[in-house]
This record gives structure tokens, sequence and C-alpha cells, in this order.
């Protein structure tokens, strides 16, 4: 019998969104979109909506490591996710998933504090997200704030991004991608830095003065790994995902009171259109 997969696999080990805007809902809707067959791992609950977080219930190590196990064992993965991971307990953890089943191309999110300020990655679990996580990711995409805590730098222009982004490869993230969305220059155009570990890269698009951006980071990461899985290079998967997102971010969908979700559905649209 041959076990040769038909179809591009992508599995998501991240926090649920109950509003459905970020985390795995906006994973599981991205990769839909882009093709790829979607499967999870839920690291916490929260009880989550455009106006904030009212609630974090994490799972525990157990329930995490055996999700992560039943698709190792079975139907196996061509790119991973990490998003919300909360606890360094659940970053040993996945650490030790992901060289037990030798993935290769993991996206590392390193997802920390929501736009509304809840504490979705404890502070005490940034040592092992840099210690244990990094050397592991293929890629990993922090925005500017996380960068800043990662490194303990402040980053103000495009050379403080890049010195941050070498001091992240330096803990063995194959590729950094330092997103622009949090740039504090006020530009009209959002530029995402890819440093590969040699050379720099930039991705830009028009800046869209809009509330509706949660999950930006989540759907962002999540079209690199449908990207990926699908077998596109770290360069064709960004650009890629930089159209996504943008696309995402135009043709909002106007729901709820605070800041609203993406429309992980407007890529689909626009390339019925053309
Ligand atoms: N106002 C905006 N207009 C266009 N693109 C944006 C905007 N805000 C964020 N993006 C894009 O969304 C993605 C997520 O960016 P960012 O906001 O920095 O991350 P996060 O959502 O993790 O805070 C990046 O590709 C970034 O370029
Ligand atoms: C469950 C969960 N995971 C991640 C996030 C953060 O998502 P992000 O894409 O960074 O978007 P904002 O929260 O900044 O809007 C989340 N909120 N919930």
């Amino acid at each position: 019998m041959t076990n040769q997969p038909k179809v591009a696999r992508a599995l998501t080990i991240a926090g649920s969104d109950s509003g459905g805007g970020a985390g795995i809902q906006a994973d599981l809707k991205t990769f839909q979109e882009l093709r790829v067959f979607g499967m999870s791992a839920i690291t916490a609950v929260t009880a989550q909506n455009t106006l904030g977080v009212q609630g974090i219930y994490p799972l525990t190590v157990e329930a995490v490591g055996r999700q992560i196990d039943a698709i190792g064992e079975d139907l196996g993965a061509d790119a991973v996710k990490t998003g919300m991971l909360f606890s360094s307990e659940i970053i040993v953890c996945v650490a030790e998933k992901l060289r037990r089943y030798r993935w290769q191309k993991v996206v590392v999110d390193p997802v920390m504090i929501a736009k509304g300020g809840a504490v979705l990655l404890l502070e005490e679990s940034i040592r092992a997200l840099k210690e244990s996580l990094l050397p592991l990711a293929w890629v990993v995409t922090p925005n500017i704030p996380e960068a800043e805590l990662l490194t303990g730098m402040k980053i103000l222009g495009m050379e403080d991004r890049k010195e941050a982004a070498r001091k992240l490869a330096a803990y063995g993230a194959k590729h950094v991608v330092m997103k622009g969305g949090h740039d504090p220059s006020g530009a009209s155009v959002v530029v995402d830095l890819l440093f590969d570990g040699r050379d720099f890269y930039e991705f830009s698009s028009e800046r869209r003065e809009t509330r509706h951006t949660h999950g930006t980071g989540c759907t962002f990461a999540a079209a690199i790994t449908a990207e990926l899985a699908r077998g596109r290079d770290i360069r064709e998967a960004l650009a890629a995902a930089k159209s996504f997102i943008q696309a995402a971010i135009e043709d909002s969908l106007e729901l709820g009171h605070g800041h609203g979700p993406t429309n992980h559905w407007a890529y689909r649209d626009r390339a019925a259109k053309q």
C-alpha cells in the first residue's frame, strides 16, 4: 500500500478563539482557503470576541501531547504552525513532539499578547520559547513588540529590525520574518522583513486604516504554513501570504463592535474575479 499523500497537509498547534478571527479558527480557515488539509492540536480555549479576551483555559500537557501524537502517528503533516502556547510546559512538550515526528517546515508564530492586552504567553515562558522552540523553527514570525520581548532591544527603525532578526536567527531559527504592522514610524507602506541567515528581503503593501485587524498575525503565519505545505520556498510562501492578508484586511467583514476579524475568503473571491 502506498502512503503517498495526494493533498498538502498542515497542522496548527494553537489556542481556540471563540470569536473565530484568530487562533485555531483563523488557521484552519486559511488552510482551507489555500486548498491545504488542516488539522489541529488545541493548547488552550479562550473566551474571546472582537472586544477582547474574557477567559483563558489552558489544556493539560497530556491533552496537547496526545492531540499531536494522533496526527504524527497517522495522518502526518507537510508543515506545522505553532501559535498561542501559553506555558513553558506546553512549549517543551510541543518541541519534543516536533523532534519526534521530524517535522521540518515549522512556522513559529510567537504569540504573546492579544491586541486588547490579554497575556497569551506567560512571561516566564519566553525563555523556553527561545531556547526550546526557535532552534526547531523553519520560520519565526514576530511582530515588533514580540521581537522586542524576545531580544530585549527597542526596535524603532529598519536597522533595529535587522539587528533583532540576526539575534533571533542566532537562536537557531532558519528564517526570521519581522512583521511591520506595529511600525511606529506611521509610514503609509507596511513592510514585512525576511532574513534567511544571510540576506534581507522586503515584502511591502499599502497600509490600510481599519480597526478590523484581529487575527492578522495568525492568518498571515497560517498562509505561510499552507504555502510551505504545498512545496513553495520561503520567498514564494511569503509573497503569497502577503497577498492573502492584504485581501483579508482590505475586504473586511465589518463584524462585531471592536477589533473585527479579517476576511478569510477575500483572496479566493479576488482570484475568482480575475
Ligand atoms: N493596517 C495594515 N494594513 C495592511 N497590512 C497590515 C496592516 N496591519 C498589519 N498588516 C499585515 O498583517 C500581518 C500581521 O502583521 P502585524 O500586525 O505586525 O502582526 P500581529 O497581528 O501579530 O500583531 C503582516 O503581514 C502585516 O504586514
Ligand atoms: C487564541 C488566540 N491566539 C492568538 C491570538 C493573537 O492573534 P493575532 O493574530 O496576533 O491577533 P490579535 O490578537 O493581535 O488581534 C489571539 N488573540 N487568540
